[in-house]
């Protein structure tokens, strides 16, 4: 252990120190894994063994029985081809040791020498038989592992993601996800293995009982040398696996785009180019020290096996010249150890690689359980209908783990028809309160009712959550960029419908975002991210007006958007505003969540949010006359537009451009 840590230490470079504060380590599920594997003996894997298939008889069987049959059924006889061939070749051998002419030893021999011809087509066909039914099974069962994980972390509530415990582990579930079929490929192989080594050995036993235990003999060496090696080298990857991915990472910014300036510019390469050729160095070294250690194991491994064989060989010596043993079974015994022994060491590195493999699904079925644990739920009292109006009464959030709540007592009211603005200092509680509103977070204490027209009303625990989703259009501040094209980043917003061209143009138009689309090349169709074949780059107001479009093709009644406008250009921003406020003429609720005063003018309602709870709320007038906070942030803009007399600014500078030439 003690050998370890100063490896450890000697494995950093100072260049890893100087960028990552030391050794990069990612905070992954193998992480978890690394001292329990690393702990872990040969035997203690190999006793997992049937655990392992197990586990993948049953994910096989859910995902394809026919499939598995097929499987399991090829790899059997594919064993027992193993078996007749090897009785095959003892017979051929008797025939052809046997006195006589050697034309009549030769015809002797041809019955055998067809079974063997048989066996051979019979474990190709076989072969093909198992490679066709893997392929079938294993996208199979990654797509059933993979389609229950993905829909089950989908499904958690936002406030268990917020939870570091519970996000690290659903995360880790995602490396399983390919697990199942990466142990059904692991397995076959092993089985194969295990297979022809068994029917090996029955044949050798039934031949003479001497000759089982020389196949042992021989093998047990072997099999050491593979362990060993096998552990080493699976080790050296667990350890070294960060070491690899940190470099990847800096080879990866010296080809990327946004990266480009700055590599140039402030010379970053040459820094990362320094790191990149010390890290490298720091691996060779450790492939050296792996290489010597890999072939003193051979060496010792090669020396006790062969010390083993020439006993072997003697004892077999002994019985043929004693007449024990027939010369035919002898030739036979060597044939079948040979075999049997040559796949140890893939063997050996399968098994381990199966049970690294299993602790990964282990994290996936852990990641399921827990969504489910925390899933939302999918049954509730319906709406309103229609519902008029989303009333927060007095509601309280604190996030996981914090110390302080960022709502407190808060009461608000949002209505159809009306454009509600929430606005305050950053950190004040606004992208909070509007989680509350969208049904994402549930208040700790206080309620959210969703109110119908004659005031009727549903708390949103009580509530069917996925009504309360439908009910709901969002904007965040950093929405996705979703890399599709412009016509899916729009349809997203109504993921769960069939796209419908003529809406998304629609939403398009009222977001000021359709010619901005239809003037590209490629159209709806162009790619909205470069570096793909129609690829393009839109600027970040651009990509602000395909969000919005986005919001409005979802065609909620109620609309929270977070910061709609912030990259705009003046004008495209007033309009943004007005198009808001038409939206709301038609009967949609808008919140609107925005530091841009002058826009919260016109709002219908305005609720002021100080450190978590709200402060001032009516019109625009009414605070603006109060003189509290509003007032106060609304002067503060307002004097950044104020500027002195025009004989106060200072004069521009001189154009550097020459003028034009005046003809003549
Ligand atoms: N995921 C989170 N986990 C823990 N605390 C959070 C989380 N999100 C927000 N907070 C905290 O909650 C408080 C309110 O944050 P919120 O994002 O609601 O403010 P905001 O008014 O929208 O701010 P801004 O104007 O900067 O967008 C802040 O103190 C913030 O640090």
């Amino acid at each position: 252990m003690r050998r370890r840590e100063d490896a450890t230490e000697a494995e950093v470079s100072a260049v890893e120190r100087e960028l990552f504060g030391g050794r990069l380590r990612w905070r992954q599920s193998y992480i978890e894994h690394e001292g329990a594997l690393t702990r872990m003996r040969f035997g203690q894997m190999a006793a997992a063994l049937p655990r392992m298939v197990g586990l993948v008889l049953r994910a096989g069987w859910s995902a394809d029985p026919r499939a598995l049959t097929g499987l399991v059924v090829s790899q059997v006889g594919l064993g027992l081809t193993t078996g007749v061939g090897l009785a095959a070749v003892n017979s051929v051998l008797t025939s052809l040791f046997a006195d006589g002419p050697t034309a009549d030893k030769l015809r002797q021999s041809l019955p055998a020498l067809l079974v063997l011809a048989v066996v051979s087509i019979g474990a190709a066909v076989l072969s093909a038989w198992s490679t066709a039914m893997t392929g079938r099974l294993e996208p199979r069962v990654e797509r059933a592992v993979s389609a229950r994980y993905y829909r089950a972390v989908t499904q958690v509530e936002m406030e268990a993601t917020e939870q570091p415990e519970v996000q690290r582990h659903l995360e880790a579930g995602k490396f399983g996800t390919a697990s199942a079929r990466r142990m059904l490929g692991l397995s076959v192989g092993v089985a194969n293995v295990l297979i022809s080594m068994i029917a090996a050995a029955v044949v050798l036993a039934s031949l003479h009982p001497a000759l089982l235990p020389m196949l042992l003999v021989i093998a047990l060496p072997k099999g050491w040398g593979a362990v060993r090696s096998a552990r080493r080298e699976y080790i050296s990857r667990l350890h070294w696996i960060d070491h690899r991915r940190a470099v990847a990472t800096l080879v990866q910014y010296l080809t990327m785009p946004h990266a480009a300036g700055e590599l140039r510019v402030h010379k970053a390469s040459a820094l990362l180019l320094r790191g990149y050729a010390e890290m490298s160095e720091l691996m060779e070294t450790e492939q050296r020290r792996l290489a010597r250690a890999q072939a003193h194991t051979d060496l010792v491994a090669g020396a006790f096996s062969g010390l083993a064989s020439v006993g072997c060989y003697g004892v077999l010596w002994a019985l043929l010249t004693s007449g024990g043993l027939p010369l035919a079974v002898g030739g036979t015994a060597v044939v079948a150890i040979r075999t049997s022994t040559a796949r140890l060491t893939s063997l050996v590195q399968q098994v381990n690689r199966m049970y690294e493999e299993m602790l990964m699904l282990s994290d996936t079925e852990r990641a399921i359980e827990l969504a489910a644990k925390h899933a939302i739920p999918t049954t509730g009292t319906p709406l309103p209908t229609p519902t008029h109006a989303i009333q927060v009464e007095n509601a309280t959030f604190t996030y996981p783990g914090a110390t302080t709540p960022s709502l407190n007592g808060v009461n608000v009211t949002i209505r159809r028809g009306e454009v509600t603005a929430l606005v305050g200092a950053n950190g004040s509680g606004k992208t909070t309160l509007a989680k509350i509103l969208a049904g994402l977070l549930l208040p700790g204490s206080g309620a959210v009712w969703w109110v119908g027209p004659d005031g009727e009303r549903v708390e949103v625990r009580e509530a069917d959550r996925s009504q309360v989703f439908d009910s709901v259009g969002l904007l965040a501040q950093d929405f996705p960029h979703w890399q599709m094209t412009a016509a899916a980043n729009v349809a997203v917003g109504a993921g769960d419908r069939p796209r419908n061209m003529e809406k998304v143009e629609d939403a398009a138009q009222s977001a000021d975002a359709r010619s901005l689309v239809e003037d590209l090349e490629h159209g709806w169709n162009s790619m909205v991210v470069k570096g793909y074949e129609r690829g393009v780059q839109l600027s970040g107001g651009q990509w602000q007006k395909l969000g919005n479009a986005r919001s409005r093709y979802r065609n909620a009644p109620f609309l929270l958007v977070d910061e709609p406008t912030s990259a705009l250009d003046p004008h495209a921003e007033i309009e943004a505003f007005e198009r808001l406020r038409t939206l709301a003429g038609d009967g949609t609720a808008v919140v609107l969540i925005t530091h841009r005063l002058a826009a919260t003018a016109s709002a219908d309602h305005i609720y002021v949010m100080d450190h978590g709870h709200v402060a001032e709320h009516g019109t625009h007038d009414q605070l603006m006359t109060t003189g509290g906070l509003y007032h106060g942030m609304y002067q503060a803009q307002a004097a950044q537009y104020k500027v002195g007399p025009a004989n106060e600014l200072p004069a521009p500078r001189k154009s550097v451009a020459p003028e034009p030439e005046t003809p003549g």
